[in-house]
Order: structure tokens, then C-alpha cells, then sequence
């Protein structure tokens, strides 16, 4: 079974307006909600693909209702751990004509006492399930808190995918993690370089192999993704032609796809094929992608090994 982690879900309120003035009234032409939240993100995208999965994490007052309920009518299978206090996040997801910019909330608190439900939920977890943490810590909870949770289910060897940002991936290393996606801005950010070559890309996607990380998924938004598989092989995909509607979640759907991938043929060309239909789906999608667009996609998709 695959397990996602969502330490701080969010509702993402997607609005559209030709142009975002600071300091003024602006008003929105378009606007959606959806259930949000890196890890809930991958539970969709993977429930799209026909993998079963179960939505870990933390939900509070009528804003978690939404998340939960939203989920459910989807069909997706949840756990959430529900907070007595506060309200889970909303984050704003702004797209102009010319931008995309995002406003994302704190969410709530979240006690010791609940932090331990998620202790006792990952101590269920055995070497054949798959366990997904992605998305920030909030900052109510330390920021060692991925490792902590890889720590605890090191010995079971529970197989570990991590979507993080800076030093929250870099930290994660030691413990081994299946796969890591960070995209070419955070590796540039990581190790506080510039990139401006491929060459450059993939002697830093190395580096973060020589750490500990088995497969490295570098992804380029508008531009693909590079691949540093654990058996040595380095994939390139493309990107097929669409319109950008909202490329929140490509990065999410991007993991999701690969996981899906890789489940279904253990073949980490074909992982990365349908890791790369599914970002480029939701990129071209006003929500997370469904099947039909993810499947429409993956013919165009071109891997080629470097
Ligand atoms: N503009 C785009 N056009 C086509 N495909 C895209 C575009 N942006 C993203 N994708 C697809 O989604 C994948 C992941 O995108 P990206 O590199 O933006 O991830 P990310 O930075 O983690 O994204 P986010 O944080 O917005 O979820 C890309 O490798 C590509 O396959
Ligand atoms: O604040 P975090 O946890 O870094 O990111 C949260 C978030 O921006 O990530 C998802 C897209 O990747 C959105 O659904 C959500 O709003």
C-alpha cells in the first residue's frame, strides 16, 4: 500500500484576473477550490491511475472538512488525523496573464499528543508498502520532522519518496530515500550554485546519489525532466505541446505519475514517461489531471537515455 503524508493540506483557491495590482482592489474572473497539499496531491493523481492509497496527515475545522470531503467523493482513502483546534490552511493560487503567484497560509497547531497518532499510524507500515512525504513542515513542528519519521520506520524497510525543499531533502538523505524530485531551481538553491547546463544538472543530481538518494527525478517545469536512476541509467523526457493552465501540482503529479509507473512495470524509462504525462496533464489542467488527460499525453512523451 502506498501511504502520502500531507502535514499541512490546504484548500487551494485557484482564481484567474488579467493583471494583480499590489495595493489595490483587484477582482478575480475565475475562481475554483480544490483539496490541496503536496502529498494529497500525489493520493489524487495515483487514485487516477488505479493505484490504491491512503491520505495521511493533519485536518481541522471547516476547512478540513472541505479537504476530507472532497477526497471521499473522489474515492480516495483517508486517515487524517482531526485537530480539536484551529483551521486547516487555504493557499491562494493567483494566475495573470503574464504570472502565477501563490500565497500559501500557516495552518494550525498541531500537539504532541497528535503527533504521536501519525507515530502510531506509521508503525503499521512494512516493507511492501511505500511511504510518500511531501510538501513544508509547518512551523509549529520541528523542522528534523521527515527525518524523524524516516528514522522510525527505518528498519522495516518501508520504501520512502520524498518531495521537499532545501535543506529538508538534503537532511533526508542518510536514511536512503527511494526518490527524490527536486526541481533545477532547488538544486541550484541546495548547493547554492548557479546551473546553466545539463552537465551542470547532472553532476549535482549525482551528488545527491553519492548522499544517499537511489533515484534522482530532476524536473525543468516548461522543459522536462532528467532521471538519475539507481541502476545507473540517465533518462531525459520532453515536454508535449499544450496550454499552461495552472501548473500547480505538476511537480506533485510528476511523482505520482513515476510512483504509478514504476509499480506497474518496475521499469524506471517507462516511470518517468508517465511521471512526465502526468506533471504536463496537470499543468495543462485547472485542477489535479485525470486519467483521460494523463493517457491523452503519454504518447507524446519522449524518453531518451543520455
Ligand atoms: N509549462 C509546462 N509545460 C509542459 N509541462 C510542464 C510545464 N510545467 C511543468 N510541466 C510538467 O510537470 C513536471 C514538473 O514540473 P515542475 O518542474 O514545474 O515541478 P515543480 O517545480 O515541483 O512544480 P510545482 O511546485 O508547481 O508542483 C515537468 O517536468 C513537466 O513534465
Ligand atoms: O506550502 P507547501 O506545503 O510547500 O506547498 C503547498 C502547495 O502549494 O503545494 C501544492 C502544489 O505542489 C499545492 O496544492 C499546495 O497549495
Amino acid at each position: 500500500m502506498i501511504y502520502t503524508v500531507t502535514l499541512n493540506p490546504s484548500i487551494d483557491y485557484v482564481v484567474n484576473m488579467e493583471q494583480l495590482v499590489e495595493g489595490m482592489v483587484n477582482r478575480v474572473s475565475t475562481e475554483h477550490f480544490y483539496a490541496g497539499g503536496k502529498g494529497i496531491n500525489v493520493s489524487q493523481i495515483l487514485n487516477q491511475h488505479g493505484i490504491s492509497n491512503r491520505a495521511l496527515g493533519f485536518i481541522s475545522g471547516f476547512t478540513g472538512n472541505f479537504i476530507e470531503g472532497s477526497l471521499k467523493e473522489k474515492g480516495i482513502d483517508t486517515d487524517f488525523i482531526r485537530l480539536s483546534e484551529g483551521y486547516s490552511r487555504i493557499n491562494m493560487k493567483i494566475k495573470t496573464t503574464t504570472d502565477e503567484t501563490e500565497i500559501n497560509g500557516m495552518g494550525p497547531h498541531i500537539p504532541k499528543t497528535e503527533i504521536d497518532k501519525l507515530y502510531r499510524q506509521l508503525d503499521l507500515l512494512t516493507a511492501d508498502d511505500t511511504l510518500v512525504l511531501a510538501g513544508s513542515i509547518p512551523a509549529t513542528l520541528p523542522d528534523d520532522f521527515y527525518e524523524k519519521m524516516m528514522e522510525h520506520v527505518q528498519d522495516r524497510g518501508v520504501k520512502v519518496v520524498v518531495d521537499a525543499t532545501k535543506n529538508l531533502l538534503l537532511n533526508v538523505l542518510t536514511y536512503r530515500p527511494f526518490l527524490i524530485k527536486p526541481n533545477h531551481h532547488e538544486i541550484a538553491e541546495m548547493f547554492g550554485v548557479t546551473i546553466s547546463t545539463t552537465e551542470d544538472l547532472l553532476q549535482y543530481g549525482n551528488r545527491l546519489k553519492d548522499m544517499g538518494a537511489r533515484n534522482v527525478l530532476i524536473s525543468m517545469g516548461g522543459d522536462g525532466a532528467i532521471l538519475l536512476a539507481e541502476n545507473g541509467e540517465v533518462y531525459r523526457s520532453n515536454v508535449p505541446k499544450g496550454v499552461v493552465k495552472n501548473s500547480v501540482g505538476a511537480g506533485d503529479s510528476m511523482v505520482a505519475g513515476f510512483i504509478a509507473g514504476y509499480e506497474k512495470t518496475q521499469c524506471y524509462e517507462q516511470a518517468l514517461r508517465l511521471g512526465a504525462a502526468s506533471g504536463s496533464a496537470t499543468a495543462f489542467s485547472s485542477d489535479v489531471a485525470t486519467a483521460e488527460e494523463i493517457l491523452a499525453l503519454v504518447k507524446e512523451i519522449v524518453v531518451q537515455k543520455l
